[in-house]
């Protein structure tokens, strides 16, 4: 395929910034963990970086787009016909819907498209047989994710990250390097996994502890629970009540989770209650 003007070309509700730049391909490869796992690619456009990681390792990537689908069949060719190379073609995130996104342990390494980049890391984190995930993202997700306790960016996402084992912030990339250019600087981010989220009411905990950054976690907290248990919550596990959520390290997080996930559970289960009543009201109207 000859493509005349790459950035006319470039879908933007694919989220396409294709990565120009060697220097950058090459870094990705070097951040690779140091075994022979197959590697997942999550949209590999042109292919630019899949033909880096095929000298490597075994690839399956995953493209949405039909037109570039039809691209890496003829380039990879080679690849493809010695078993080095496979394409699925569609939308990655229906592939997970029917549990892990390869039935072997893999790695995933992508050039992330932004719009879906974070519900694509949560999707990586929960599947057992994803092992890490080396992604370029936008900069301000990556500094999410790889946050420490006590910075301002400490959030739900590093919360999840220090959960399954490790996140680190490798290199930042300018918009330069990309065709067309994003608005935004980019980072690649290397999560390591020792583990997978098992346990999606942790997740859902988490947005209740970190709804108002701002506001102390105890606060926070009162919006699910009753003050009177956060208050015990606390007391029986020796927190002080005025931290706010970024001050809290993930050891916290999982003692009190630990202690009110069975009320959790009440909350849910009432409000869903609440929900079957008004609907069985409005049927009989
Ligand atoms: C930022 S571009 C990266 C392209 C290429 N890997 C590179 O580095 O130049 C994102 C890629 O993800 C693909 N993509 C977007 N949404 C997708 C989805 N839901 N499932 C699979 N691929 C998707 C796009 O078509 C595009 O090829």
């Amino acid at each position: 395929m000859i493509i005349e003007n790459l950035a006319e070309f470039a879908s933007k509700k694919f989220g396409q910034n294709f990565l120009k730049n060697d220097i950058y391909l090459h870094k990705i490869i070097q951040a690779m963990p140091n075994d022979d796992l197959k590697v997942a690619e999550i949209g590999p456009g042109l292919g630019d970086l899949t033909k880096e990681l095929v000298k490597v390792r075994n690839v399956t990537a995953f493209e949405v787009d039909k037109r570039l689908c039809e691209h890496l069949t003829t380039e990879f060719k080679e690849p493809i016909h010695k078993g080095h190379f496979e394409l699925r073609c569609g939308d990655v995130l229906e592939r997970w819907e029917s549990g892990s996104l390869l039935d072997e342990p893999y790695h995933l390494v992508a050039n992330l498209p932004y719009y879906i980049a974070t519900n694509i890391i949560l999707k990586a984190l929960k599947d057992e047989h994803c092992r890490s995930i080396l992604v370029m993202v936008q900069k301000e997700v990556a500094v999410k994710f790889a946050a420490s306790v006590t910075q301002k960016e400490f959030s739900a996402l590093s919360v999840l990250a220090q959960t399954v084992g490790k996140a680190t912030l490798c290199f930042e990339v300018e918009p330069e390097a990309f065709v067309p250019p994003p608005k935004v600087t980019s980072a690649v981010l290397l999560i390591e996994k020792n583990r997978s989220l098992d346990d999606e009411r942790f997740e859902a905990f988490l947005k209740i502890a970190f709804a108002q950054p701002r506001k102390k976690l105890s606060k926070n907290l009162t919006a699910v629970f009753s003050k009177d248990m956060v208050h015990q919550t606390f007391e029986k596990l020796g927190i002080d009540p005025n931290l706010r959520p970024h001050e809290a390290e993930t050891s916290i997080y999982h003692h009190i989770y630990n202690e009110l996930k069975d009320n959790l559970d009440g909350k849910q289960q009432s409000e869903q209650r609440k929900i079957s009543k008004s609907r069985a009201k409005n049927t009989q109207r």
